[in-house]
């Protein structure tokens, strides 16, 4: 029996698949097909883990995949998430701990377990554009011009263990994400991908995002894209050091506070949807089985066929 739970945070959701109940390793294809919201569970992407050992004084290993079957360095909501599975399925009352993603080592402090409320160390933002990475310049990505369809945009580019980039605009909407987002995020001047932000500061303390995920296109809310703009606003000093800056996204707000030395820090809920077991057929089709035949394969291609191509565009 394979077991999985699903997870939101902000309207950002995630499907976690926990070593201790599953028999695979999920693969990209795999995570492209949970995903999948006709023919699998249906997420914005897939976590995996705790793989190895759990032990609260350790780094907490976990793997992270987009909707669209790519790995990704880190999730601001994902290991927010995580941090809840591990509280209520391997650490039960531990209230510190670190998560070690491709993107680093975070610390997480579980601020209410019952509300599902969870801070992180995001790290220190790098805006260095071989960092990003960010082609066609040397230096710092800020306040960069990109052609983008023929119009003149000025992106700030920074990496927090993830690619993210940053548009100012007055008006932050999901159809602006939807139309420039995809040219953005898949952009020749950044060779990884980046997610996408269309940032308006409101105040000092507030600011406001649309965004478009490299990978799983426009979301809801995204952590690390929330605290990513915040960094770019710090950067720039429209918003106050050391305080809490309020991250307004379409499906809900965190808190974001950058240090003096820059660090950032995020704040925000997350809670548990659903508990459920997958079908012994679709688990066939999951992981590096020896036994695949022809036909899996052809489903799982008819699978990526049918992602729509907005998520790719
Ligand atoms: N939803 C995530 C972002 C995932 C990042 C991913 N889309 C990438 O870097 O490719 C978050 O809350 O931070």
């Amino acid at each position: 029996m394979t077991h999985f739970t699903k997870y939101q945070a902000l309207g950002n959701d995630y499907v976690v698949i926990d070593p201790r109940d599953a028999a695979f390793e999920p693969t990209g294809q795999d995570a492209l097909l949970l995903c999948d919201r006709n023919f699998g569970i249906g997420a914005d992407g897939v976590l995996y883990g705790p793989i190895g050992p759990v032990d609260a004084d350790q780094p907490v290993r976990l793997r992270i995949f987009n909707s669209d079957g790519s790995e990704c360095e880190k999730s601001g909501n994902g290991i927010r998430i995580f941090a809840l599975h591990l509280a209520a399925r391997h650490l039960p009352g531990v209230r510190e701990l670190t998560v070690r993603t491709l993107g680093g080592d975070s610390p997480v402090r579980i601020v209410d377990e019952q509300a599902g409320v969870v801070s992180v160390g995001m790290g220190l933002p790098s805006f260095d554009a071989a960092a990003v990475p960010m082609l066609g310049i040397t230096g710092l990505a800020v306040e960069q011009p990109l052609l983008v369809d023929g119009q003149q945009l000025t992106v700030t580019a920074l990496n927090l263990g993830n690619p993210h980039a940053v548009v100012f605009t007055e008006h932050p909407t999901r159809e602006l994400a939807c139309a420039l987002g995809p040219l953005i995020a898949e952009h020749e001047r950044f060779p990884t991908r980046t997610n996408v932000q269309f940032l308006r500061v409101l105040d000092r303390r507030t600011i406001q995002i649309e965004v478009w995920e490299r990978g799983a296109g426009y979301t809801l809310a995204s952590g690390s894209s929330g605290c990513a703009a915040t960094a770019v606003a710090h950067r720039l000093d429209l918003v106050d050091t050391g305080a809490e800056i309020t991250v307004r996204m379409a499906g809900g707000e965190i808190g974001v506070t950058v240090a003096p030395d820059s660090t950032v820090t995020m704040t925000g809920g997350a809670e548990h949807v659903l508990s459920g077991t997958l079908a012994a057929a679709l688990v066939a089709r999951l992981g590096n089985h020896a036994d695949q035949d022809a036909v899996a394969h052809s489903d799982r291609d008819a699978v990526a066929h049918a992602e729509p191509a907005a998520v790719r565009a």
